[in-house]
Parts: structure tokens; C-alpha cells; sequence
């Protein structure tokens, strides 16, 4: 059983059609990456995991549980933490996190216990006199962590967490985020910044216009097998360039980029891994001689941006299969 699992799920506001047909799962224990521009559709496919909003149709579980049919079971296994959320003026850190544990039926020494541990996985010790509303943007984000944690929830869903931090307070979050993950809680994270959802997720599901545009791991993505069909290899040569050049004339699956004062660089575009092998078979038996190999990595944001492209041209987005439609609970009000 997938720890979230979404299931031909529309949301409508009026005209617009914010999330148009979502399915996707995300495995227990993963880190899921939820990327796509400003209003794709995050939020809101977040809110309804997160019981906040209810789809117009479609479904969404939560380890099994239906957010729609049994919201008070689904918000003690999740742990949700907004984009934008509101402080107290006038209440410290200490007392901002008491309360709501309080809230969720701490009692006592458990919820002192409970507050400690919060405090002391988000290293919030040395500030929990200070005033909530009175924080910096990193340790804000630390006590929006804390909050979503207090009730050690199985799965943790974070809407934007690294929005507005400077590049400290990111990796520290994305450290606490590896911690949890290692924890073995699953955790699905909404994100601009794709080269560091990339480092820490197991997957990235990328979506545009309210649909699941693509759905797979981030070094697929970057080797530009999943997006290109193509595997990419840069390659440095020894010997004269213009032999060089001539022989990848002759080449289907090699291309010459540049001379160097000793040979040059080639790059070998194949369709496969054989074709790969085909064409460093070819360039033993010719005597091209290899100083250098490695694989070309885009970028996330290029793999993204590919993607888009290809949907603009009419090609078929990458989509999960449906899930079966009798789990559909909802119709179109
Ligand atoms: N309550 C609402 N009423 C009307 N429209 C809404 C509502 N909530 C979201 N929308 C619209 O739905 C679309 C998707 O919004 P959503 O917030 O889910 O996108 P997003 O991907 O999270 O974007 P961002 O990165 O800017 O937060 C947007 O066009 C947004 O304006």
C-alpha cells in the first residue's frame, strides 16, 4: 500500500480547472518532489491531502485512508506544513509549540516530552523564549517543522519549506529533511528550486496546467534517458583533430564538438545502452584514443523545461497508467 495515493483527482474553481486530472503514488518511506510554476496545481493537490479542501472528483488516500471519508484519521498521520502560516504576537517558541500540542491531546509529561523532542530536532533550543513572530525566515520554517511533527506523523507533506530562505537555512532544512527521511517517514515536497529537491528526493512528479506531466527519479532526469530518449556521453580524444573530425563524419552516433591542442571532444548521442557499446567498440577497433568519458547531466530545471517543450509540440505527456476508476468517490457538483 502507497503511503499517498491520488487517483483521478479534479479540482475546480468555478471556470478553472486548478488540479485537471491528477493520478499518481507515492511508495512509504520516499521522499516525493512536487514541482511545477506558480499555480500548477501544488497547493491545492497538497490542501486535499491534507484535508483542507475536497476534491470536485477523484480521490485521494493517505496509507490507505480516504481523506474525504475519514479526515480526523488522515490528519493523525500527517504532518502539514503550509506554505504561509501564521504566529502568535506574544507567544514564544516554547509556548507556540505547548499549545499545540496541547491542541492535538498531549497531556502532561508526554507533552512536555513531545515539545522537548521537537525542540531538539530542530535545534530550537536556544530561542524558545523568543517571541514566535519575531523570528528569522529559516527558524520559522524550523518552527513550522516542529509544529508538523509534534505528533509524529508517518507522512509529512510540505508545501514550498525552502521558499525564502538564504542558502543556510536551506541546507539546514534540507539536512532535517534527510534525518526525517532516513527516519523512514515519507515525505512529499513541493518546490521551485528542482537541483535541491532533486539531491533529496527519491522521485519528482512535475506538474504543469493542473496535469501530472511526468513522474520519475532524478538522475534518469538528468541523464536525459527518461525525457530524450537519449543517452549522452562527453569524451575527450588524443591525437591529430582533423582525423578526429573525419572519422566522426563517418559516425551515426558521434558528433564533433571542438579541437584541443591534443585531439578534441566528441560527444556520443545513442538511443541505448547497446548503441553505446556499439560505438566505443568502434572507436577500439579505430584506434580513437579515450583521455575522458562521462556522462552529460542537465540540469533539473533544462529536464523541466524539455518536458514542457515536448507537450508544447503536441507529444504525449509521461503519465502514470490510471488507477482503476472504481475507487472514484466524487462527482462534479
Ligand atoms: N480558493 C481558490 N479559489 C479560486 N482559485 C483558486 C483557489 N485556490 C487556488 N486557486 C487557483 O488555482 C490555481 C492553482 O493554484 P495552486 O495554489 O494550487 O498552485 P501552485 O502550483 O501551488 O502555485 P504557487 O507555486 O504559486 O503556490 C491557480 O490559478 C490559483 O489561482
Amino acid at each position: 500500500m502507497s503511503a499517498l495515493r491520488v487517483n483521478n483527482l479534479y479540482r475546480y474553481f468555478g471556470q478553472l480547472k486548478a488540479v485537471n486530472g491528477v493520478t499518481f503514488e507515492v511508495p512509504h518511506g520516499s521522499v516525493c518532489g512536487f514541482v511545477g510554476a506558480n499555480g500548477a496545481g501544488k497547493t491545492t493537490t497538497m490542501r486535499i491531502l491534507a484535508t483542507l479542501d475536497h476534491p470536485t472528483v477523484g480521490t485521494a488516500e493517505v496509507c490507505g485512508i480516504n481523506v474525504l471519508h475519514h479526515p480526523a484519521e488522515v490528519r493523525r498521520l500527517i504532518g502539514w506544513m503550509p506554505d504561509h502560516f501564521g504566529n502568535y504576537d506574544h507567544m514564544t517558541v516554547i509556548e507556540y509549540l505547548d499549545f499545540y500540542a496541547r491542541a492535538l491531546g498531549y497531556k502532561g509529561k508526554e507533552r512536555r516530552e513531545r515539545v522537548q523532542e521537537v525542540i531538539d530536532f530542530t535545534d530550537l533550543g536556544p530561542l524558545t523564549e523568543r517571541f514566535s513572530n519575531k523570528l528569522s525566515k529559516g527558524n520559522t520554517q524550523r518552527l513550522g517543522l516542529g509544529r508538523a511533527l509534534l505528533h509524529d506523523p508517518q507522512v509529512l507533506i510540505m508545501d514550498e519549506p525552502a521558499a525564502g530562505l538564504d542558502p543556510k537555512a536551506r541546507v539546514e532544512l534540507k539536512h532535517l529533511i534527510r534525518v526525517l527521511a532516513k527516519e523512514g517517514k515519507t515525505i512529499f515536497i513541493s518546490s521551485h528550486i528542482l537541483s535541491e529537491l532533486g539531491e533529496m528526493c527519491d522521485s519528482l512528479l512535475f506538474i504543469n496546467n493542473g496535469r501530472i506531466v511526468h513522474h520519475g527519479d532524478a538522475e534518469s532526469l538528468k541523464n536525459g534517458s527518461e525525457t530524450q530518449g537519449g543517452f549522452l556521453y562527453d569524451v575527450q580524444v588524443d591525437g591529430d583533430p582533423q582525423a578526429l573530425s573525419d572519422w566522426c563524419v563517418l559516425q551515426p552516433t558521434v558528433e564533433f564538438l571542438e579541437s584541443r591542442k591534443f585531439g578534441g571532444r566528441i560527444r556520443i548521442n545513442a538511443e541505448s545502452p547497446t548503441q553505446v557499446a556499439d560505438t566505443l567498440a568502434r572507436m577500439i577497433k579505430d584506434q580513437v584514443r579515450v583521455t575522458e568519458f562521462h556522462r552529460e547531466q542537465r540540469n533539473l530545471e533544462d529536464a523541466f523545461i524539455d518536458i514542457l517543450g515536448r507537450l508544447e509540440q503536441g507529444q504525449p505527456a509521461v503519465t502514470p497508467p490510471p488507477l482503476p476508476s472504481s475507487t472514484t468517490n466524487a462527482s462534479i457538483s
